[in-house]
């Protein structure tokens, strides 16, 4: 890497660092009054835990001088230990609480961003480790809060501990300090290994996710291509690395706790040592000398300390991956609203578009105007899907604007833009429980049944959907559907809640020609008259268009209706696949069979 690529990368990570951070904040916050519980049960746990061994030792020299009030501070140790034991509970049963609250939380930050980011920006993560951000990594991240809480009161037995040892007898107490730095620097080092250790860790459980996810998305292509084995290695390839990162995080906490275990008794040893002298020396009683080692051992608690701390290295390493969600950009949104009954007329200005640091889009300026049907035409990778979503604000130009009806897309209020854009794709995706569901998706208010059957009917679907087991009541998973049908549900969507703009991107592309063709005189007749933006590879569709916009890399080569650039540019005849033959281009632009063939369908 080199040293400017290098800052970059380190600037993004802090800057990742960051944002993790926030969200964890703002998860803590979501469950503030848990946590504080958490805190407060935990720090009096500690605080008996603390008191216990001064309580006891002063009991023990009580009873051993025979002093009366011995029964009494006997009680007061049952209280001390009771309340350590119930605190402890209550602070293990909120911490779930806790954990459950803010990974909710976290999950709902980073999914509610991910739905506002463009999908272009969505799609910088692969759906596996989307899935992984979402679930494992926000499920250890929102141990975060209740861990920092833990962590805390991992504190106050070790530091009350020392405090209380000066207090019982200073000797003893400097007898325990000599063994502070090794505690220190064996703290360190474990937060320094598990970091590293647990990030890797998390990076080769984000890829292989990656890669499985790919594989069930791509399963027919590799049955066909007849890999599956080589995609079963390719799956599985970071494995071993993930075992030696496993394997190295339980080896760093393994050497950890031995160091410790080697540590602590000796600790133990030199506390009980220097204590035994005082004693003999009567400078403090037996009791004294009791509490003195176990406030030793308290102060030597690594154990919590270091469970605490590692809780927390993993969770906010956890929570930066997920944080990486929430870095998306958003696509915000405006207050405006659209002008009543406006036609619908669409102007760009000067639209540019960039992806990966190259220009798909050039400075398009174009008017469409309200109520026409357009056709985006332009070979393969022309820039007519990007042309698509610039229109209806899927995706916001990098340079430029977009106006509808004179208001810029982005003034608009987020519920004005998708009441009055709709959108039908080449792939849609149907999202509802039934097929009901499925088309009346996204429209508010709902449409009912009678405009969702007419919507069907529109798109060629309701014969097809009526043959179903329950028609539209029928299950989406129980209702096994073609491409064409899925596609045919796609565009019922858009039509269930047709606006003033319609974007049709391809989707028909899966139809056959006549149907496809009655869903363009459905369109033109049933559905909410307004401005058509149809992205088109067939003939006929440019060729029903009231103004045809001509793409070629990126660039609006011309614009003009169908007949007009079908007889003058040999080129656009050429985006079609025709003959440039005077025979085509005498007929005005309905050179070939598949218009003749829709012609003799339709009479
Ligand atoms: N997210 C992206 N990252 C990088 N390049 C992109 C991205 N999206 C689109 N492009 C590039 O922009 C260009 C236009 O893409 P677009 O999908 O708009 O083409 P298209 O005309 O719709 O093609 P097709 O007819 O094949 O669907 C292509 O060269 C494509 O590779």
């Amino acid at each position: 890497m080199s040293p400017p690529d290098a800052e970059a990368g380190t600037a993004q990570a802090a800057a990742m660092a960051r944002t993790a951070d926030r969200a964890l904040v703002a998860a803590a916050r979501h469950s503030a009054g848990r946590t504080a519980a958490v805190l407060g049960c935990t720090l009096g746990a500690a605080a008996a835990a603390l008191a216990e061994p001064a309580v006891l030792g002063h009991a023990l020299d009580l009873l051993l001088r025979r002093a009366p009030a011995g029964p009494a501070w006997t009680l007061l140790c049952a209280a001390v230990i009771a309340a350590e034991v119930l605190l402890d509970a209550a602070a293990a049963r909120l911490s779930g609480e806790v954990d459950g609250r803010s990974t909710a939380r976290l999950r709902r930050l980073a999914l509610a961003r991910l739905l506002r980011t463009a999908p272009h920006h969505a799609a910088r993560h692969t759906p596996g480790e989307t899935a992984a951000r979402l679930t494992a990594h926000a499920t250890e991240a929102g141990k975060v809060p209740a861990a920092v809480a833990h962590a805390v009161a991992a504190l106050l037995p070790p530091l009350g501990a020392v405090t209380a040892l000066f207090l019982i007898d200073v000797w003893t107490a400097l007898a325990f300090l000599v063994g502070i730095p090794f505690l220190v620097l064996l703290l360190r080092a474990f937060a320094r290994d598990t970091h590293m250790s647990v990030a890797r860790y998390q990076q080769v459980q984000l890829e292989t996710a990656g890669r499985l996810t790919e594989a069930l998305a791509g399963a027919r292509t590799i049955a066909a291509a007849g890999t599956a084995e080589r995609e079963r290695a390719r799956i599985l390839a970071r494995l071993p690395e993930l075992g030696t990162e496993g394997r190295r995080m339980w080896q760093v906490y393994g050497a950890t706790t031995a160091r410790s275990s080697v540590l602590m008794p000796l600790l133990l040893y030199a506390v009980l040592a220097v204590g035994g002298i005082r004693l003999s020396a009567g400078a403090i009683g037996v009791g004294e000398l009791l509490a003195a080692v176990r406030y030793a051992g308290l102060a030597a608690g690594i154990g919590a300390v270091t469970g605490g701390l590692a809780a927390v290295v993993r969770g906010r390493s956890a929570a930066r991956r997920t944080a990486a969600l929430l870095a998306l950009p958003e696509l915000g949104h405006g207050r405006a609203g659209l002008p009543e009954d406006g036609p619908g007329t669409l102007e760009l200005e000067g639209v540019r578009v960039v992806r990966e640091g190259a220009t798909v889009l050039h400075d398009i300026s174009l008017v469409i105007p309200g109520g026409a049907t357009v056709a985006v035409v332009g070979r393969s990778g022309a820039g007519k899907t990007l042309f698509a979503a610039v229109a209806g604000r899927l995706t916001d130009p990098d340079a430029g604007r977009v106006l509808l009806d004179g208001v810029p897309l982005p003034e608009l209020t987020a519920e004005a833009l998708r009441r009055e854009v709709g959108y039908a794709f080449d792939r849609p995706v149907l999202l509802g429980e039934t097929v009901g569901e499925a088309i009346a998706f996204g429209a508010e208010p709902d449409p009912g049944p009678e405009a969702v059957r007419a919507a069907a009917r529109a798109a060629g679907a309701d014969l097809f959907v009526r043959r179903l087991p329950h028609a539209y009541g029928t299950h989406l998973a129980d209702a096994p559907m073609s491409g064409g049908e899925v596609q045919r549900l796609g565009l019922a969507r858009a039509f269930a809640h047709a606006g003033r703009l319609l974007v049709l991107d391809d989707a028909t592309s899966s139809l056959d020609t006549v149907t496809a063709r009655e869903v363009e005189r459905a369109l033109a007749r049933e559905i909410r008259p307004g401005t058509r933006i149809v992205v088109a590879h067939r003939l006929s569709s440019a060729a029903r268009a009231d103004l045809v916009v001509w793409l070629e890399d990126g660039r609006v080569r011309a614009t003009g209706t169908h007949e007009e650039l079908w007889r003058h540019e040999p080129a656009y005849r050429a985006v079609f696949g025709a003959a440039d033959t005077h025979r085509d281009a005498d007929r005005g632009g309905e050179p070939d069979a598949e218009l003749d063939a829709e012609r003799e369908a339709a009479r």
